[in-house]
């Protein structure tokens, strides 16, 4: 599969919070119950070679790497047991999030939508095969600010697996080719600034670097 072909499809970008512990216990929330889905525009996908922006409506920009489902084929209602069966491939994505807005959206009881879709707030990897990961519930991702390691987690520690969470969003949203799922951000997330490099990889199998620059 190749990244420029999913990217000009416009297909759905469903993201997982609070899928770790640490990463929930890091931003204060409490345990969830059922996997925490919110969705970003396919206008926020950016890939490399490009910038990340900074946006002027937002003064507090964290990073969260995580490993990303490519859906392969159609599915609604898939059971647990088959949901391996609807992967296309991975990317490795940062769902880039304002975290400022967030908060303030939280305080209000309104959607993240615009905290996590703002143009260019979904950097991605091209698709990976699903041989480049022999074991995604076993893998590590890493994310670096300027050379420095901030986040350093595995998918094993997801709260949800990842056939569950397909299971459980299948069951809500018809899953598409090509649309994509984040599977939720280890701990270790904060700021970034404007000229900063963001480095962030899958073991030492691949990696990929994002310049934030500031919106003009
Ligand atoms: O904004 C958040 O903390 C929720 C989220 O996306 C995650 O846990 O990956
Ligand atoms: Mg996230």
């Amino acid at each position: 599969m190749d990244v420029s072909k999913f990217v000009s499809l416009g297909r759905k970008i469903i993201g997982v919070g609070r899928n770790y512990k640490a990463h929930a216990a890091e931003m204060g929330y409490s345990h969830p119950t059922d996997p925490v889905l919110f969705l970003k525009p396919t206008s926020s996908y950016v890939t490399q070679g490009n910038p990340i922006i900074y946006p002027k409506l937002c003064s507090n920009l964290h990073h969260e790497v995580e490993l990303g489902i490519v859906i392969g084929r159609k599915g609604k209602n898939i059971p647990i047991h088959d949901a391996l069966s609807f992967i296309g491939g991975y990317v490795l994505a940062i769902d880039m999030t304002a975290r400022d807005l967030q908060s303030a959206a939280k305080t209000k009881g309104n959607p993240w939508s615009i905290a996590k879709g703002m143009d260019t707030f979904c950097p991605v990897s091209p698709v990976l095969s699903v041989a480049v990961i022999p074991e995604p519930q076993n893998t590590a991702i890493w994310l670096k600010v300027n050379d420095k390691l901030v986040q350093n987690g595995c998918t094993k520690d997801m709260i949800f697996p990842i056939p569950d969470i397909i299971s459980y969003v299948s069951a809500r949203f018809t899953l598409e080719e090509h649309d994509v799922i984040l599977t939720g951000t280890p701990e270790g997330v904060g700021p970034v600034e404007i000229g900063q490099k963001i480095t962030a990889g899958i073991g030492d199998t691949f990696e990929m670097g994002f310049e934030v620059v500031e919106e003009k």
